[in-house]
């Protein structure tokens, strides 16, 4: 593994551990893939605005996410089924974040039961959950999470459908049965046609889900809520104002709404209207360190990484996942002091400046 010197990387070798099917369900986009390469693009337009002469002598990149102290700003994203990666599944993604000091949020269509994953190890964990049509399943799975020590719900709002995986259709991509809804629901789905994800999330996902359900929610958990797979300060005011706890500006990786905009090109109007009430989060294309610390300075209190994770855990386990994560916060780290911040609160808006900044100082 001393070979692998950046996540990218990962990717080529997952290509390699992983049949076509799967590699290319974890790899892929919507339609056109526009958005999957902005998302990416996106974080590259923008430059540093570095300072010097600063003592970087020590730089501390730990901070608190919920009042939970983690060692750098780059939390696991939930990405489904990971024992399609490799055989020990969620348990190693979670061994790997508990190793790493950071939260990993566990997808509602994970492969290992949120106990198996709970009794692995101490990392602390998040469940992401879909909404069903059968809400008692969604419900049965939060009260499970909550009874296994899980620490917050993370609720995604951005598949009121599944988005067209062109590749996912092409193969006839499997959704497998996941153990986590055994006795609640049938999960395998082997298509005749077209993807068996999109087959089994068009037969059980609520498509009618709305604003008013964030008080459904409320009302069968105690655990704080966050919406994930906002991109608009319209709807980040109708969260804050709905009362959730955070908020995650997310477009799923550019797997739902091709065309949708990089989530880096529209964090800070999110930040904007949230002015500090809750917690902004983003995730999409977060590839270097150098990425993570832009986030921050344009409002973000945290990263969440997906395919890098799913990429280092399919080409080497836990081992894999723990070496994403840690070549991201060593590059992270060289930022933070080629910047000069020592600190996470040193991080400001006035260390990056974005294309729209630069395209504003031609005219
Ligand atoms: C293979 C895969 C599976 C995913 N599964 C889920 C999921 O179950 N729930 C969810 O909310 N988001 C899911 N996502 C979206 C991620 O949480 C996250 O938003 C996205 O991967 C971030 O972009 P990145 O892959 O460029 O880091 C998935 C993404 C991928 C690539
Ligand atoms: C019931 C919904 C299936 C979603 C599959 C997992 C996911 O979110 C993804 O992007 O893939």
């Amino acid at each position: 593994m001393d070979q692998i010197v950046n996540v990218d990387e990962f990717q080529e070798l997952a290509k390699q551990a992983l049949p076509k099917m799967y590699f290319d369900f974890y790899n892929g986009g919507a339609e056109d893939q526009h958005t999957l390469k902005e998302n990416v693009e996106a974080f590259r337009r923008i430059m540093f605005r570095p300072r010097v002469l600063v003592d970087v002598s020590k730089i501390d990149m730990s901070t608190r996410i919920f009042g939970f102290p983690i060692s750098a700003p780059i939390m696991i994203a939930p990405t489904a089924m990971h024992k399609l990666a490799h055989p020990e599944g969620e348990i190693a993604t979670a061994k790997a974040a508990a190793a790493c000091n950071t939260i990993m949020i566990v997808s509602f269509m994970s492969t290992c039961t949120i106990e198996e994953v709970a009794s692995s190890c101490n990392a602390v964990r998040f469940l992401q959950i879909y909404v069903y049509k059968r809400r008692d399943v969604t419900a049965q799975i939060v009260k499970r999470a909550e009874n296994a020590g899980f620490k917050a719900i993370v609720l995604t709002v951005d598949v009121p459908r599944l988005g067209r995986r062109e590749a996912d259709i092409k193969n006839k991509m499997i959704s497998p049965q996941l153990k986590n809804f055994e006795g609640l629901v049938s999960t395998e789905v082997r298509p005749n046609e077209g993807s068996g994800v999109e087959a089994f999330a068009s037969s059980t996902l609520d498509a009618s889900l709305s604003w008013k359900d964030i008080e459904w929610l409320r009302s069968i958990t105690k655990l704080p809520i966050l919406v994930k797979g906002l991109l608009t300060r319209e709807d980040a005011l109708m969260a804050v104002e709905a009362g959730v706890d955070g908020i995650v500006v997310s477009n799923h990786g550019a797997r739902q709404l091709d065309y949708s905009p990089a989530t880096i090109t529209v964090l800070e109007e999110v930040v904007h209207v949230v002015r500090g009430r809750i917690p902004v989060l983003l995730d999409g294309g977060v590839r270097r360190g150098t990425d993570v610390f832009k986030a921050l300075a344009l409002g973000a209190q945290a990263v969440l990484i997906g395919r890098p994770i799913v990429y280092g855990l399919a080409a080497k386990g836990e081992d894999g996942v723990k070496k994403v994560i840690e070549m991201l916060k060593n590059e992270f780290e060289i930022t933070m002091a080629l910047s000069g911040c020592p600190t996470i609160d040193d991080i400001t808006r006035n260390h990056v400046r974005t294309e729209n900044e630069r395209l504003h100082s031609l005219l």
